[in-house]
C-alpha cells in the first residue's frame, strides 16, 4: 500500500530577497514542497506610500518577483494596520499582484482588534476575480481565536475560498479547541520549531501529545509548514524529515476504512430502492459488509431456534426474505438453518427484475433449488402459506428514511403469521447537532432547487459532532399481529414527533443535524451506526446530514417539532439563551 503523501512546506522567519532563488536553493535542499513567503520584501510605510503613489510595485519592493515559482508559494500580505486606509489599499494591490502571478493562495495576517475592518478587508480580497484562496492566520490558544474567526467568516458569508492557516503553539495538544478547528476549513497547519525537542542524537522529535495531534491532522489531509525560530535550533530539513517519517510510519489503514475513505465528506443523495431499481454494483457494495450479514445470521439462528421450540410447531419453518436483492440474506438464512439444525422452507421476494437473474442463478448453482424465488412487490404478493420469520434489510441511514416501515407494513399484512418474528424487530433514529463548514458549503453548492432542504448520506469526517446523539423515535415490529389489524392504509401510525435539547461542551456554529440509527435484529443482536455504539467494521450505512438554511451560533440548543411521516421529515432548531 503506498504511504500517505503529506505536503510539507517551510515558513522562513528571515527576510527573503528573491523567492525564485529561495525555491531553487534552500527550499529544494530542505526537501520542502512549498514555501510561505511575504509578497513584499520591505514593509516600511515609506515603501507603501511610494507604491500607492506610483500604483505599481518596483522589483526591489517584492520578494515574489515573478510567476516562476508561483506553483509552490503561498504569499503573505503585509500586516494590516487597523483604521489605516493606506494599509487596506496596499493589501488590495498585493492581492491583485498575487492573482497576476498565479499564486493559488494568499495568507492574511492575524485578525486585528477592529474585527469589522478586518472582515471588510477580507471581503474585498475575496471579491477579487483572481480567484486566489485567502488563508486567515490563526494562532491556536490565542484569546478568542475561534470566536474572531467565526465573526469574520460570517461577514464573508461562509465563502468556500476563505480558509484557515492554523499556527499551533508550542503546548498545543488535542483538546476541545482542536476539535473545534477540525470542523473548520483548515488548509495548512504551521508547526513552530519550539514544538520540537531534541532526541538523544540531537535531532528534533515531538512529545507524545503533540505527535497524536499531528497524526490527527495528517488524517484530515492538511498541509504542514515548519516555522523556524530566530534562534534556528534545528534545521528546517530535519523538521520536515521527521514529519514525513511520522506520516510514513502510521499504521496501514484497514481495508474497510480504505473502501470508505474516498467518500469522506462527499454528499450523496439517499438511495430510493422502491422507486428505482438498484444496480448490480450497488448490491455488490452491500454484500462486502461481512459484519452486517454475520449479525443477521446470528439473529436468524436465534429466531429459528425460538420458533422450533414452540410446542404447537409442525412442518418446516417458513422464512421469507423480502427485498432479497442478489441473495446475501438468503444464503445466510440457509446457513442459519443448518447451524440451528432445523428444516426450513425459504422464500426470496424481490421486485427488481434484473436482480432476479442472479437469484435464479444462485438457486441453480449454490442453493441447489432450495429456495422459492418470487418476483413481486412485498406489499401485494398473496402467499399460500405465511412466514414464521420475516427477514428484511430496508433501513436507511436515519432508520425509517428508505423502505421501512411502510413497505414492511404491507409485507406484514400479507405475509406474516400471527406470531411471526420480524428481523429487524425494532429500530430507533438519533440526532445530534453538527458543525462542519465543509459540509455546509457543499450542501449550499449542491445542484437542485431544494439543496438546503434535503438530507444527504455522508461519510462525515471534517466535522465536529457537538453533543451526544439523542433518540428521537422508534418503530417496532415486535407484534406483527397488532400491526396487521391497524387501519394502516392512511399511514398515520407511522407519524412520529419529538423535541430534544442539547448543550455543547464549547460554543460553536451549527450547520445542521447529523442522523443515525440503531436496530435490534433480535433481542441481544444489534446493529448501530451511532458513534458510541457503532457495530465494529460495518460500513453499509454512512450517517445522514440534514443541512439548515442559515447556520446558527450555539451553546445550548433545542431541536423541536421534529416530525416524520411517509412524505418527509421536518424540524426547527432554536438557540436557547
Ligand atoms: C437495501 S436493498 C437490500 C438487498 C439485499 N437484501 C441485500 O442485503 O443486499 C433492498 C431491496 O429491496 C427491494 N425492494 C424495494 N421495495 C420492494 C418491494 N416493495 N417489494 C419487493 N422488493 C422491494 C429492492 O429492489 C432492493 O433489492
Amino acid at each position: 500500500m503506498p504511504p500517505r503523501r503529506v505536503s510539507i512546506g517551510v515558513e522562513p522567519q528571515q527576510p527573503i530577497e528573491d523567492a525564485d532563488a529561495f525555491v531553487s536553493g534552500d527550499m529544494i535542499r530542505e526537501g520542502a514542497d512549498f514555501a510561505i513567503l511575504p509578497i513584499l520584501y520591505r514593509h516600511e510605510s515609506a515603501v507603501a506610500d511610494k507604491v500607492l503613489e506610483r500604483r505599481y510595485f518596483a522589483p526591489e519592493d517584492l520578494t515574489i518577483k515573478s510567476s516562476e515559482s508561483a506553483y509552490c508559494l503561498l504569499g503573505k500580505t503585509s500586516p494590516w494596520i487597523d483604521n489605516m486606509p493606506s494599509s487596506e489599499a496596499l493589501v488590495a494591490k498585493e492581492v491583485e499582484y498575487a492573482g497576476y502571478t498565479g499564486l493559488k493562495s494568499v495568507v492574511a495576517p492575524e485578525i486585528g482588534k477592529d474585527i469589522a475592518a478586518y472582515g471588510r478587508q477580507l471581503y474585498t480580497m475575496l471579491a477579487n476575480e483572481s480567484g486566489s484562496e485567502v488563508l486567515v492566520r490563526i494562532r491556536s490558544g490565542s484569546e478568542n481565536a475561534w470566536h474572531n474567526w467565526n465573526r469574520v467568516r460570517m461577514m464573508c458569508n461562509h465563502s468556500m475560498r476563505l480558509q484557515v492557516l492554523l499556527e499551533l503553539d508550542a503546548d498545543a495538544h488535542m483538546a476541545t479547541e482542536m476539535q473545534q478547528w477540525i470542523a473548520e476549513p483548515v488548509r495548512v497547519v504551521v508547526l513552530p520549531e519550539d514544538m520540537f525537542v531534541p532526541n538523544a542524537a540531537g535531532y528534533p522529535v515531538l512529545l507524545r501529545l503533540q505527535q497524536a495531534l499531528v497524526k490527527n491532522w495528517i488524517d484530515h489531509d492538511v498541509a504542514f509548514a515548519v516555522q523556524q525560530s530566530q534562534s534556528g535550533k534545528f534545521a528546517s530539513g530535519d523538521l520536515i524529515r521527521y514529519i514525513r517519517h511520522m506520516a510514513d510510519s502510521l499504521p496501514e489503514r484497514d481495508p474497510a476504512c480504505l473502501a470508505t475513505e474516498e467518500y469522506r465528506d462527499v454528499l450523496q443523495a439517499p438511495l430510493q430502492p422502491l422507486m428505482d431499481h438498484l444496480e448490480s454494483v450497488t448490491y455488490e457494495t452491500f454484500e462486502q459488509d461481512e459484519p452486517k450479514y454475520a449479525h443477521y445470521e446470528k439473529a436468524m439462528v436465534k429466531a429459528i431456534s425460538e420458533v422450533a421450540a414452540r410446542s404447537d410447531r409442525t412442518g418446516p419453518i417458513v422464512l421469507m426474505v423480502v427485498g432479497a436483492g442478489r441473495g446475501p440474506l438468503v444464503s445466510r438464512a440457509l446457513h442459519a438453518a443448518r447451524r440451528a439444525g432445523q428444516e426450513v422452507c425459504v422464500f426470496a421476494l424481490e421486485k427488481n427484475p434484473s436482480a432476479l437473474v442472479e437469484l435464479h442463478r444462485k438457486n441453480a448453482t449454490l442453493w441447489l433449488g432450495a429456495v422459492t424465488i418470487v418476483h413481486a412487490d412485498m406489499r401485494q404478493w398473496q402467499p399460500t402459506e405465511r412466514a414464521d420469520i420475516l427477514i428484511s434489510e430496508l433501513l436507511g441511514s436515519f432508520g425509517d428514511n428508505e423502505l421501512s416501515p411502510e413497505c414492511l407494513d404491507g409485507a406484514i399484512e400479507h405475509l406474516a403469521a400471527n406470531d411471526c418474528i420480524c428481523i429487524p424487530r425494532r429500530y430507533t433514529a438519533y440526532v445530534a447537532p453538527l458543525s462542519s463548514t465543509l459540509l455546509f458549503c457543499r450542501a449550499r453548492e449542491y445542484s437542485g432547487k431544494h439543496h438546503l432542504e434535503t438530507p444527504y448520506v455522508v461519510n462525515i469526517h471534517k466535522a465536529n459532532v457537538l453533543a451526544d446523539a439523542q433518540p428521537v423515535w422508534a418503530f417496532s415490529h415486535e407484534s406483527p399481529a397488532t400491526l396487521a389489524r391497524l387501519p394502516w392504509s392512511a399511514n398515520a401510525h407511522n407519524d412520529r414527533s419529538s423535541t430534544v435539547e442539547f448543550s455543547a461542551s464549547c460554543a460553536s456554529v451549527v450547520h445542521g443535524l447529523v442522523g443515525y440509527f440503531d436496530a435490534e435484529l433480535y433481542p441481544g443482536v444489534e446493529l448501530s451506526i451511532c458513534p458510541a455504539t457503532h457495530t465494529l467494521d460495518m460500513h453499509s450505512w454512512f450517517p445522514m446530514y440534514f443541512p439548515i438554511q442559515v447556520s446558527i451560533y450555539y451553546a445550548w440548543l433545542a431541536v423541536h417539532d421534529l416530525f416524520v411521516n411517509g412524505g418527509g421529515f421536518s424540524f426547527v432548531i432554536e438557540a436557547l439563551t
